[in-house]
């Protein structure tokens, strides 16, 4: 088996451009290179028995965001805020499976990681296991293509076919500037959560989560109310178990509870909702109310705010989290009037907008989305301008870093 040293030069995401001693390029595709030979200007395609890492230079690397829910919590409107946020609609693979669950903007890639399900619908069936139970997802291969697409290669990703329930043949995905791993378990496995830039948990009190599920499934999927009610019982074991417990890993979480404005509200309609965000995490600056470290309650309703019953409460301060220090920014109610919100937005700091009023912007462009008139879509939009501000953090720090040193040193062994 001859051995060959390659050089890394510069790789451009999927692309690596290296030099050998044939003077031959190459470019990665997980197990498979394709190499172009300058001379004969002719591709061939050779196998290898091991991963090829490409080593990236470290300003084209991906910046990974996870994002953790139940179904039906909101992860897929929390998405389309985010994606917004960096312009371009985020739509599904050009050409691509008409079933797929990812979304491709010109900054972004979202996956689903149901396409890591193990199992199908029968298979879950027949061995009585949930999605949610980790014996019926893939941790291994999750965790090798994030790794790889974090790296700059790009994968050949499962689908998971919901209208069939089946697992469907794979689909090629590039390595983004952002890629969002959104699901069930993106902070399950140790190795997965370590590959997070940035990590959000929706967590949905299960009055709320009841609530949204009739709405959605009564009246989008035709289920009798029988049925939800069976399907929330039948996963709560597991979502207590598995999901749940990723909240302590999460650096912000979205906490959506029923109101305390109306005593023994039962309609789920008015929502107190907490945004939680932990200190000390590298790129990101809570945002506060007032002043970094104050303790504020807040009724913001009178002449620059117009608020209907039950009102508006906001509060801020700092608290524990699962042992972390975190501080809390917290709004209960809802608002009337959408335009009015630049009055909260200005009393609010550390936002990283670009200009006075982003925020109100980016709810006034998506005043149709769920949520939208309370601290679920506020928060959301909150947390996707924190994450455009942590990326660009990022790039630009890897920018000022001495890379070229790194990228000429970098060599790997292929054993043909
Ligand atoms: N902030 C919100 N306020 C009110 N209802 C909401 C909110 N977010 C989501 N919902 C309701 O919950 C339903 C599910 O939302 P969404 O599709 O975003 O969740 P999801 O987590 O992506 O679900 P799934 O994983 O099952 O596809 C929506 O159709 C809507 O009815
Ligand atoms: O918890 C879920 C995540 O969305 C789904 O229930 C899981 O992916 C299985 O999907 P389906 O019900 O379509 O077979």
């Amino acid at each position: 088996m001859a051995v060959s040293t390659v050089y890394i030069i510069q790789s451009l995401n999927s692309t690596c451009s290296i030099s050998t001693s044939t003077k031959t390029n190459l470019e990665f595709h997980q197990k498979q290179v394709i190499f172009y030979t300058t001379s004969t200007k002719k591709y061939s395609t050779k196998k290898f028995n091991t991963f090829i890492t490409c080593s990236t230079s470290d300003e084209t690397k991906t910046v990974v965001i996870g994002l953790a829910a139940d179904s039906g919590c909101g992860k897929s409107t929390f998405m389309r805020r985010l994606t917004s946020v960096f312009g371009g609609a985020a739509e599904p693979p050009k050409g691509g499976n008409p079933d797929s669950n990812t979304l491709i903007s010109d900054m972004t890639t979202v996956i689903c990681l149901d396409d890591y399900h193990s199992l199908d619908r029968t298979g879950r069936k027949e061995k009585c296991v949930t999605a949610l139970d980790p014996k019926a997802n893939d941790f291994d291969l999750m965790y090798e293509q994030v790794k790889a697409l974090k790296s700059g290669i790009a994968v050949e990703k499962p689908i998971y076919n919901h209208v069939s329930g089946l697992l469907d043949p794979p689909e090629l995905i590039k390595p983004p500037k952002i890629l969002v791993i959104e699901g069930l378990h993106p902070m399950f496995d140790v190795r997965v959560r370590e590959l997070l830039d940035f990590s959000i948990y929706l967590d949905i009190s299960n009055e709320v989560k009841f609530a949204w599920k009739i709405q959605r499934d009564m009246a989008e999927r035709g289920h009798s109310l029988e049925s939800i009610k069976a399907s929330i019982e039948a996963r709560k074991p597991d979502f207590d178990a598995y999901i749940d417990p990723q909240k302590q890993y999460a650096d912000a979480v979205i906490e959506v509870l029923p109101t305390q404005l109306i005593p023994d509200d039962n309609e789920g309609k008015v929502l107190r909702v907490r945004l939680i965000m932990k200190e000390g995490v590298k790129y990101f600056n809570p945002v506060c109310l007032f002043d970094e470290g104050s303790t504020i309650s807040w009724i913001p309703c009178g002449r620059k705010l117009t608020c209907s019953y039950p009102g508006i409460k906001f509060s801020y301060g700092p608290d524990t989290y699962f042992g972390n220090e975190v501080s809390v920014l917290e709004m209960d109610g809802q608002f009337d009037r959408l335009d009015e919100l630049i009055y909260v937005e200005s009393h609010l700091s550390s936002l990283s907008t670009k200009f006075y009023g982003e925020v109100t912007q980016q709810m006034l462009k998506h005043a149709d989305f769920p949520g939208s008139n309370n601290g679920t879509g506020f928060f959301q939009t909150i947390v996707g301008l924190k994450i455009r501000d942590l990326y660009e953090q990022i790039v630009a720090s890897k920018a000022s870093a001495p890379v070229a040193a790194k990228a000429y040193n970098s060599s790997t062994n292929i054993h043909n």
